[in-house]
């Protein structure tokens, strides 16, 4: 498990390209019957890849963790950005087909991520925060979920956003979380911008032409930086910088949040004229 510590916006306006990606862009999610997972120390949220292809795998510890197994303290979501697979929480089955969202809560030992079909693989997006309590695992589909139109044509930003893990909808300690997806001819997402001190956020980025980049914004609203991103990749954004991107083509996002609240509309907004 790689770990990242948390820096302030007083270093981060020092950094050159490469030290800004080794800090808050994650570049590896997903290879082939592993888990993948990097720990920030912003909010300690664990933020991961797994994908089973010959094999089920399963949520190892890790020694970073200190504790008997994964879920002892921490709570898990899982947004499935591949085939259909299957997820085996203590024995119970879970199926889940592309865009499908599984909340594992505190306390669930054995956790088990399998494929379907071998050519066309489960994808799971993982994200993980400490928990004070247990709530229910419980499966969301996609097409069961709160989801909003937003944005427009004109301002190149038409999108759906759906959200799953949020005080409306699963119940968590501190996670939140949901995804975005763009229509085609649509590049922006996010702007205006906004931060939110109290939560960190991460984003994963999906369903991006391999040929193609997403330009992410991030740092404080009028100290703006950028990380070239490429499909099934992320970034960390800590809690004092926006986040919001432009692609070089349409794409998907997931969303994911721990902090203070689990209440999705606490946003500070930037006016657009206001970045630099
Ligand atoms: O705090 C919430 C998040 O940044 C996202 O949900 C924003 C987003 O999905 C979008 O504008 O497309
Ligand atoms: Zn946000």
């Amino acid at each position: 498990m790689q770990v990242r510590y948390a820096i302030g916006p007083n270093e981060t306006r020092r950094l050159d390209t490469n030290d800004l990606r080794e800090n808050f862009l994650i570049e590896t999610l997903f290879v082939a019957d592993t888990v993948q997972l990097c720990y920030s120390h912003f909010d300690r949220v664990i933020v991961g890849g797994a994908k089973p292809v010959d094999t089920s795998i399963e949520l190892p510890t890790y020694s970073e963790l200190k504790s008997d197994y994964f879920l002892e303290r921490r709570e898990l979501g899982v947004i499935n950005v591949g085939g259909a697979g299957t997820i085996q929480v203590d024995g119970q089955a879970y199926e889940l087909g592309k865009l499908d969202c599984l909340y594992i809560g505190r306390g669930r030992r054995h956790i088990m991520f399998g494929s379907q079909n071998a050519n066309d693989p489960a994808l799971y997006y993982l994200l993980s925060a400490p928990a004070h309590t247990s709530y229910p695992t419980q499966k969301a589909a996609q097409q069961d979920v709160f989801s909003a139109p937003m944005g427009s044509k004109e301002g190149a930003n038409e999108r759906v956003i759906y959200r799953y893990i949020h005080r409306d909808g699963l119940p968590s300690c501190q996670l939140v979380m949901g995804l975005t997806i763009l229509q085609p001819g649509s590049v922006w997402n996010t702007m205006p911008a906004h931060v939110h001190d109290r939560r960190m956020e991460a984003y994963f980025y999906f369903d991006l032409d391999p040929a193609h980049r997403i330009v992410h914004l991030m740092g404080q609203p009028t100290e703006t930086r950028h990380l070239l991103v490429a499909n099934h990749q992320a970034v960390l954004s800590p809690p004092w910088s926006i986040h919001s991107g432009c692609g070089t083509t349409n794409y998907s996002f997931i969303w994911g949040m721990a902090g203070e609240n689990t209440d999705y509309a606490d946003m500070d907004m930037t006016a657009i004229a206001d970045l630099r």
